[in-house]
């Protein structure tokens, strides 16, 4: 399909005030959209459905879904960059105001707080920050994001309940295909300057491991095979202008098991949560005073029949048999994102706070990860 034709779609699509999704996977030049026929409200109730799930950060809180059944699909496969007009550069509007980082520091103190009286091993802290612009250009950001990070997962996200979302996420939360399964830890920050080979802290390295450790324990519980699960090496991944510790993991899922569990058993993770993880999120709730929405929360394909089709020369039944059985998952945590208004794009970020943090560091981070998408709205 054509460029100008793909866009096109998406433009009608949110002009008719219809849900769609628009995403290209890390490493892939493959977007893909669903453009949902009607405006009804869909959402899952146990991730045992086809589509695009959209997922907040709150569990008590429903996942919203565009069904594959009810909406149609565009491919547009990505040749160069994308053309992006000029804009006029405002640089001054790169600043958070002092308010925010009074806010932000202060909350961050009262997270040591709980952690150094031992209610906590770690909290992951954010805040949302309002950049005003004169009407954003969604498609056009959603093209500059697509060029400006190809390893990551890069989104947009339409649906008159939700409103407009847009990102270019690191993380993976996880993906299936079949019975086997794949996620990642990745926590701890520090700016890129050029080069992998840097020097990690104490404070990140532990924050990340107890993001490994965590995910391990937790799947152990679900009854995944000690034997199945395979972990990485913890190695440095570079996510835009950052560079984060990563830990990959793997394994199989037990027959019968289903996806509900194992989200269910993941998400939140402590890369986004902390731990423990009902206490974290309960000081989340109450303490960071605004409303996460979907960032934190996860996003993707969900159960979507394997592409990859078997030799035309196979008998059709055995086709329909390989069919049935193998459905792709894959879904990202909704991190380096915002949601967009008429006259503003609200910016999500946050970190994770152990008892060794620096309040003006965090602050530091907070305004580093904003750059992710600051550099495409100014
Ligand atoms: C919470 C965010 O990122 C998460 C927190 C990180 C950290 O604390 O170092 C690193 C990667 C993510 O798991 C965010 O980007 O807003």
């Amino acid at each position: 399909m054509d460029e100008a034709i793909f866009f096109g779609r998406l433009r009608k699509q949110y002009d008719q005030n219809l849900p769609f999704v628009a995403y290209r996977k890390p490493g892939e030049r493959t977007i893909q959209s669903f453009l949902q026929k009607e405006d009804t409200f869909f959402t899952s109730e146990d991730l045992s459905e086809t589509g695009f799930v959209f997922a907040p950060f709150d569990t008590r809180k429903k996942a919203v879904l565009i069904p594959e059944e009810a909406s149609e699909k565009l491919i547009f496969e990505q040749q160069g960059d994308f053309e992006i007009p000029e804009k006029e550069k405002r640089s001054e509007r790169l600043n958070p105001s002092e308010a925010d980082k009074e806010k932000h520091i202060s909350l961050v103190k009262k997270g040591l707080l709980e952690l150094n009286s031992g209610n906590l091993q770690k909290v992951v802290l954010s805040r949302k920050e309002k950049v005003e612009l004169e009407q954003p250009e969604p498609f056009e950001l959603f093209k500059e994001l697509l060029n400006s990070y190809s390893t990551a997962f890069v989104y947009l996200w339409y649906h008159p309940e939700t409103g407009l979302w847009l990102g270019a996420t690191p993380e993976t939360l996880l993906k299936v295909e079949g019975r086997n399964f794949k996620t990642m830890a990745l926590a701890g920050t520090q700016k890129f300057q050029g080069t992998m080979e840097v020097e990690w802290g104490e404070k990140e390295k532990q924050e990340q491991q107890y993001v490994t450790d965590s995910i391990v324990e937790d799947l152990k519980k679900l009854g995944v095979s000690s034997s199945a699960l395979k972990s990485s090496e913890v190695y440095t991944a570079r996510a835009g202008n950052l560079l984060h510790l990563r830990t990959d993991i793997s394994g199989r899922l037990a027959a019968g098991e289903n996806l509900s569990e194992i989200i269910k058993a993941l998400h939140p993770t402590p890369a986004v949560c902390g731990l423990q993880k009902e206490k974290a999120q309960n000081f989340i709730l109450s303490e960071e005073n605004y409303d996460r929405e979907f960032y934190t929360g996860f996003l993707g394909e969900l159960n979507l029949q394997n592409s990859t089709s078997r030799s035309v020369n196979k008998r059709n039944v055995e086709n329909l048999a390989y069919r049935t059985v193998k459905k792709k998952t894959a879904l990202f945590v909704n991190l380096r994102c915002m949601k967009l208004r008429e006259n503003a794009a609200y910016l999500y970020v946050g970190g994770g706070i152990t008892k060794d943090s620096d309040p003006e560091a965090e602050w530091e981070e907070t305004v580093n990860k904003s750059q992710t998408m600051k550099k495409v709205l100014f």
